[in-house]
């Protein structure tokens, strides 16, 4: 009999297929509380779990004594109790590599944005306010040669420091918890402490994972000691950063503009008082969000399920600890 699992991810028919070729799939729309008591006979019978959003704690886990592996479409993980997973001996895949160059390309548009304005300006055109040439007040700041932090060195911080380094002519600076001889070898990056960075950056682009170590790491102290009219960039996770600190940062000046994919509660509330911030670029988590490579999270996903449930994992799992 095929194992049983729960998708809580709508996925591209083919993948869906290939899904059912090895599974008895429950498809369900979230892992939402209503969910969860409606659909408890296919969490009690379920192996595997695939999809994105919503938290897999022990709570959950005790709905679903069975389970072996969970597979998410994210790199990130922070929705997982890792903990409560390795206690139960539940493997947990995730996708990273495949987003990688994406999320690179979405945070060198967030640093092209916030410095030249281009949201906004572009805003001024379509309520018709180009009326004659135009003058300062519709200047931004120069991207290249300026100096471009970045926290977090990992896939994505690396793939940012090549675009910078190779297409910017940007001196790269980072912090990550070790060196990275790479960065440091093709893109010339130097590492530094977290004072050193928000203090000589230009750009800050923080690409961090969330964990109890980086929840609010920078705050109101950290945002204080950013370079005058430093531009700060967020897509690792909202929490890192403290929202309301930000937020008086970007009114008393402090900063010249942040763009944000990411906020420490998504959706965005629509009164929230970013969004009033003409300096503010903010986008819908859409670091990965193009076709082709949301497609391949979803492959990779299903691959990673299989290879779980079948015991031929040999890449993507987050806690390959339970697997010896
Ligand atoms: N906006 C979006 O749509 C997306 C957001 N993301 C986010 O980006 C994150 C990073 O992804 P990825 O680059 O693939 O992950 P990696 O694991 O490759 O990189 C994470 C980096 O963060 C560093 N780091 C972790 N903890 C700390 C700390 N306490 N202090 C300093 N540095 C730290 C690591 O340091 P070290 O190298 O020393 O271990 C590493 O350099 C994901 O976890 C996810 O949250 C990812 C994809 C899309
Ligand atoms: O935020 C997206 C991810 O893949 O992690």
């Amino acid at each position: 009999m095929k194992p049983s699992v729960v998708l809580y991810k709508t996925l591209p028919d083919d993948l869906r297929t290939r899904l059912d070729a090895h599974f008895n799939v429950t498809a369900i729309d979230g892992l939402t509380p209503e969910n969860l008591e409606k659909y408890a006979d296919a969490f009690r019978s379920a192996e595997g779990i695939l999809g994105a959003g919503g938290k897999v704690d022990a709570s959950l886990l005790d709905k679903a004594p069975k389970l072996r592996a969970a597979s998410t479409v994210s790199v990130g993980y922070d929705n997982f109790d890792v903990e409560a997973l390795n206690q139960r001996g539940v493997i947990l895949m995730h996708t990273p590599t495949v987003l990688t160059e994406t999320v690179a390309d979405t945070m060198m548009a967030l640093v092209l944005a916030s410095a030249r304005r281009v949201v906004e300006v572009a805003e001024r055109v379509k309520a018709g306010e180009w009326q004659r040439s135009i003058g300062p007040d519709w200047f931004g700041i120069d991207v290249h040669h300026k100096k471009l932090g970045i926290l977090g060195m990992g896939r994505i911080g690396l793939a940012l420091a090549q675009r910078a380094h190779f297409g910017f002519s940007m001196p790269i600076l980072y912090n990550a918890r070790k060196h990275h001889e790479e960065a440091e070898q093709r893109f010339d990056a130097q590492y530094c402490d977290l004072d050193t960075l928000l203090k000589e950056s230009d750009f800050l682009c923080i690409s961090l994972p969330l964990t109890e170590q980086t929840h609010h790491l920078i705050g109101r102290q950290q945002l204080a000691k950013m370079k005058p009219g430093a531009v700060l960039i967020n897509a690792g996770r909202g929490p890192v950063i403290d929202e309301q600190a930000l937020i008086a940062a970007l009114k008393d000046g402090t900063l010249h503009a942040a763009g944000l994919d990411v906020f420490e509660q998504e959706p965005l509330p629509v009164d929230s008082e970013l969004l009033k911030l003409p300096n503010v670029v903010a986008l819908p988590h859409i670091g990965s969000a193009t076709h082709e490579t949301r497609y391949g999270m979803a492959r990779d996903a299903v691959e990673n399920l299989i290879a779980a449930l079948t015991g031929t994992v040999d890449k993507n799992c987050v806690n390959p600890q339970v697997l010896r």
